[in-house]
């Protein structure tokens, strides 16, 4: 049986629909996120889950129960949002404590509670402290204790990291995964940040306009996308997009790039990657998807594999991160971002040849954006 079930539910907003027959089941213990574009309904869905709006249709179901229609009090279920709404005049220990206290659990088990989510959280030392007087990480600790301190069936995580300056924000998703390892709670996050998303995720559901496009584990949907959205959406920087023209055979498919004021670029399909669906589009454009670390400098991580085809282009701009080198480079009609090593000795306007690994590329109809290989 699912932790959480979200069945075929549908929200309107008047007249406007922003969950599509969504429908969702989470094991136990599993953690899911969320993510997709601005408005794509990803708090609506959670504060369904969490009762705080009701559904126009469908069902929510936790450990088997329909909760449809119960009020958030009468659901298992804690949040913990990106404002973290604290009691300002309350303690520490009093924020933590207050869900506890609104169920009219024995104040001993109350203390106990607090002491046991303090010294998880590592806040012991700030029970006594007010909100006001706590850094912005502190109070974030606090307000997942006041969650945690329920001890729910199920965690709704709308976005808690966003308020967080960046070196933060990579301690306490540490942090989170550490917890989670440890109590293997049943976590539904919502994030923006792509690498908040791989990182802590069991499975990832890709929203956009109500409806999930994909739900995969962070592997699925990084490596193997439904479709050009999900592809250009998951990752950063993001995909690649290159129009080509597909000819060839079965056994033997090649991409046509047309690049200006150069020869055309021809790139063999790697045969172990050939759908049926290949054969419908021989002469027709198609858009091929390139990955940012797809490319390698010539010579270097790719070897002297066959698939690994060399392209040899001018690089218009140089973007060292420190980890890697962002090149920026014309291919056919586009300009791509191509992920190098930091030891890259390359200046713009410079010619550099890169092996692309087509063993790693994604084929998609330039018409529907739906996958083709
Ligand atoms: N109370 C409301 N009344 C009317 N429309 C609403 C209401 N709440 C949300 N919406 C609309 O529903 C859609 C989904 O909003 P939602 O907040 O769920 O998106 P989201 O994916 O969480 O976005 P973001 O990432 O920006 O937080 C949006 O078009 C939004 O304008």
């Amino acid at each position: 049986m699912s932790a959480l079930e979200i069945d075929n539910v549908c929200k309107d907003f008047g007249t406007t629909r922003v969950l599509e027959e969504v429908s969702l089941a989470i094991d136990s213990g599993e953690f899911l996120i969320l993510v997709g574009p601005s408005g794509c309904g990803k708090s609506t869905l959670m504060n369904a889950i969490a009762g705080l709006e009701p559904v126009t249709s469908g069902r929510i179901l936790v450990g088997g129960d329909d909760i449809t229609w119960r009020t958030p009090a009468e659901r298992d279920i804690a949040m913990v949002f990106q404002s973290y709404a604290l009691y300002p005049s309350m303690t520490v220990r009093g924020n933590i404590a207050f869900g506890l206290e609104m169920r009219k659990v024995p104040k001993a088990e109350r203390e106990a509670a607090v002491e046991r989510v303090a010294d998880l959280l590592q806040i012991s030392h700030l029970l006594d402290r007010k909100p006001a007087q706590l850094s912005g990480g502190q109070r974030q600790r606090v307000a997942m204790g006041r969650a945690l301190a329920r001890e729910p069936q199920i965690y709704l995580f709308d976005e808690p990291l966003s308020n967080l300056d960046a070196k933060l924000r990579v301690e306490m998703r540490t942090e989170i995964k550490k917890l989670h390892q440890r109590l293997g709670t049943t976590i539904v996050y919502v994030t923006h940040d792509q690498i908040e998303a791989m990182t802590l995720a069991d499975s990832i559901a890709v929203m956009r306009d109500g409806r999930i496009l994909q739900l995969g584990t962070p592997d699925e949907v990084y490596n193997d996308p439904v479709d050009k959205y999900v592809a250009g959406f998951m990752g950063s920087p993001s995909m690649n997009f290159i129009d080509a023209r597909l000819d060839g055979e079965p056994g033997a498919y090649r991409l046509h790039i047309a690049t200006e004021g150069e020869a055309a670029l021809t790139l063999p399909w790697p045969e172990s990657r050939e759908t049926p669906m290949l054969a419908e589009r021989v002469g027709q454009t198609v858009t091929l998807g390139l990955r940012p670390e797809h490319f390698a400098e010539e010579d270097t991580r790719l070897g002297d594999r066959a698939e690994g085809t060399l392209l040899s282009a001018r690089v218009s701009v140089v973007e060292p991160t420190g980890a890697d080198i962002l090149l920026r480079l014309p291919l056919g009609a586009t300009e791509i971002t191509a992920r190098v090593g930091p030891d890259c000795r390359i200046a713009s306007g410079e010619r550099l040849g890169l092996r692309v690994d087509m063993r790693r590329a994604a084929l998609f109809d330039a018409d529907t954006d739906a996958r083709l290989a």
